[in-house]
């Protein structure tokens, strides 16, 4: 952090209405990778929450009134000033989530796409003129901004998960209040003092960090001055906020958990599975929502593929992000950790082989070794639930219905991926799968020219792409009568 002191990219105040807000209470801050401490944040209250929207509100006339060249234009300074700060931005990020530096760079690049992708869709909100069924009629139909944006993001992106929010709802001329989640604040009130500088005016991106989320969430799904939730989270905490936001039938997006399925025909290229699986399961420590959660091989290929697989296993670097040449950082927290050593723990005790890790990488420290079991199965807990870890459950499989059922056995639908080089099953497979998303012979989907989303549990709303947008519009119908 001593490297960051002189930077003004760190704050530690609350940001609405263009100003820098303190709180009567702090919280801290702490590095998952050394304990220490970074920062002591105001505790924003629900309070100030209610400022908070009620700024948004106020400054969304004259922010949706703005011709939407001129909100794509902020938009851009705001993208070119991340990307300005990339380095700086990139340590605060690994020092507060604890990601390696290379993805943290790599995070920041990606928040900054979706500011870009953005500023261009807002010149692009067309209406339609429909043919009138009376000749003295007109139809037309126009798209408008919902209005003010509330929006609950996850520790596990804290640049790109509010970046990916903010630039749709402000290209659309919506305004928005964020409460970032408490591990990691520090990316979001960066972002707002990027905003800032960019000439976003006051109370049109609003940050408020707390150890409060119930109270301030209550705030942000209920306060009748908000048109819409954006929430990235738990499934779990996302049915809560979706009951929050019936109250008043708020407009809201839900970007929640997942199970990704991983599968491995016989006819796949097993290095290139290899490599996607790699890339899939350990990018951010396997705290990624669509992080692979189950592996499935065809059983006549699983003896090599698991055999490469250990190699590549065997050759990450575990460590502090901040370190060159690390791929794999802390978990986020104690309980993090106590969950995944659990569910490896767990798929043992039920017969699933333990191949390498299965532990913390010291008794102490929230490093959990790249870990492999295989021979686990659907009833065990590790293939039921969300690992968020470095864990890869391995299992084999006969067939193509056999594997289509065992992949789709969950509730959640957010992204999966399988290899083949076989174009009809390629064709049968990706329409087979019930998830938002689909890699196929690829293992990192994400990026802001694409719908992000899933079904089921997994939530519903896109983020990214052109569909993106529509999630902040709302659609008027104009009748034009008298005209005869
Ligand atoms: N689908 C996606 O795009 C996506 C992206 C990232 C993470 N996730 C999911 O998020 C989870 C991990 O992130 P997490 O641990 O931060 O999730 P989480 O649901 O515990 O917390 C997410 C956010 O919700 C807030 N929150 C928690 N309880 C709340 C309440 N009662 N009222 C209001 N706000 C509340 C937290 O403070 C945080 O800001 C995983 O399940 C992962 O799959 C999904
Ligand atoms: O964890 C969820 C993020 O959406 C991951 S991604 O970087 O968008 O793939």
């Amino acid at each position: 952090m001593s490297t960051l002191t002189q930077s003004n990219l760190v704050k530690n105040d609350n940001y609405w209405q263009g100003r820098w807000q303190s709180a009567a209470q702090r919280f801290a801050v702490t590095n998952p990778a050394t304990g220490e401490l970074l920062a002591e944040v105001a505790d924003a209250t629900p309070a100030q929450a209610q400022q908070a929207v009620s700024a948004a509100a106020e400054a969304f006339g004259s922010w949706s009134a703005l011709p939407a060249a001129e909100r794509s234009a902020l938009l851009l300074r705001w993208q070119q000033l991340l990307l300005a700060h990339q380095d700086e931005l990139a340590l605060l990020l690994t020092l507060e989530q604890g990601k390696p530096l290379a993805e943290a760079k790599g995070e920041i690049a990606y928040g900054a796409s979706y500011l870009q992708w953005f500023a261009e869709e807002a010149k692009r909100v067309y209406g339609d003129t429909i043919p009138a069924p009376a000749a003295d009629k007109r139809i037309l139909v126009i798209k408008q901004p919902v209005g003010v944006v509330t929006a609950i993001t996850p520790w596990n992106f804290p640049n790109a998960m509010i970046a990916r929010k903010a630039a749709a709802a402000l290209a659309a001329g919506c305004t928005f209040v964020v409460k970032p989640a408490q591990q990691t604040p520090l990316s979001a009130l960066a972002l707002a003092e990027l905003a800032a500088q960019a000439g976003i005016p006051a109370g049109v991106f609003n940050v408020l960090a707390s150890t409060d989320a119930k109270g301030i969430g209550a705030v942000l799904t209920k306060d009748p001055l908000v048109a819409k939730c954006s929430f990235t989270g738990s499934t779990q905490v996302g049915k809560t906020l979706l009951a929050q936001c019936a109250e008043g039938v708020k407009r809201v997006s839900m970007e929640l958990g997942g199970n990704a399925p991983f599968i491995v025909f016989e006819d796949a290229d097993l290095d290139a599975a290899v490599q996607g699986l790699m890339a899939s399961k350990f990018r951010n420590a396997g705290q990624t929502c669509v992080c692979t959660n189950r592996v499935y091989v065809q059983a006549s290929v699983l003896p090599q593929f698991s055999q490469k697989l250990q190699q590549a296993v065997a050759a990450l670097r575990i460590g502090n992000g901040t370190a060159p040449g690390i791929d794999l950082g802390p978990l986020i927290d104690e309980a993090a950790c106590q969950k995944v050593h659990s569910l490896v723990q767990d798929a043992m005790t039920a017969g699933a082989e333990l191949i390498c890790g299965g532990q913390r990488q010291h008794s102490s420290g929230l490093f959990y070794l790249p870990t492999i079991l295989t021979g686990v199965n659907a009833a065990m807990a590790v293939v039921q639930q969300e690992i968020f870890g470095p864990v890869v459950a391995l299992q084999s499989f006969d067939s193509e219905a056999e594997v289509l059922a065992k992949a789709n056995a969950t509730e959640h639908g957010l992204a999966a991926y399988f290899y083949s080089r076989d174009i009809g099953r390629i064709f049968r497979v990706s329409e087979g799968l019930s998830y938002g998303m689909v890699g196929v012979n690829e293992g990192i989907i994400s990026n802001a020219a694409a719908p992000f989303g899933g079904v089921k549990q997994s939530g519903y709303g896109r983020e990214g792409s052109k569909y993106g947008l529509e999630d902040y519009l709302t659609i008027k119908y104009i009748c034009l009568g008298g005209l005869a």
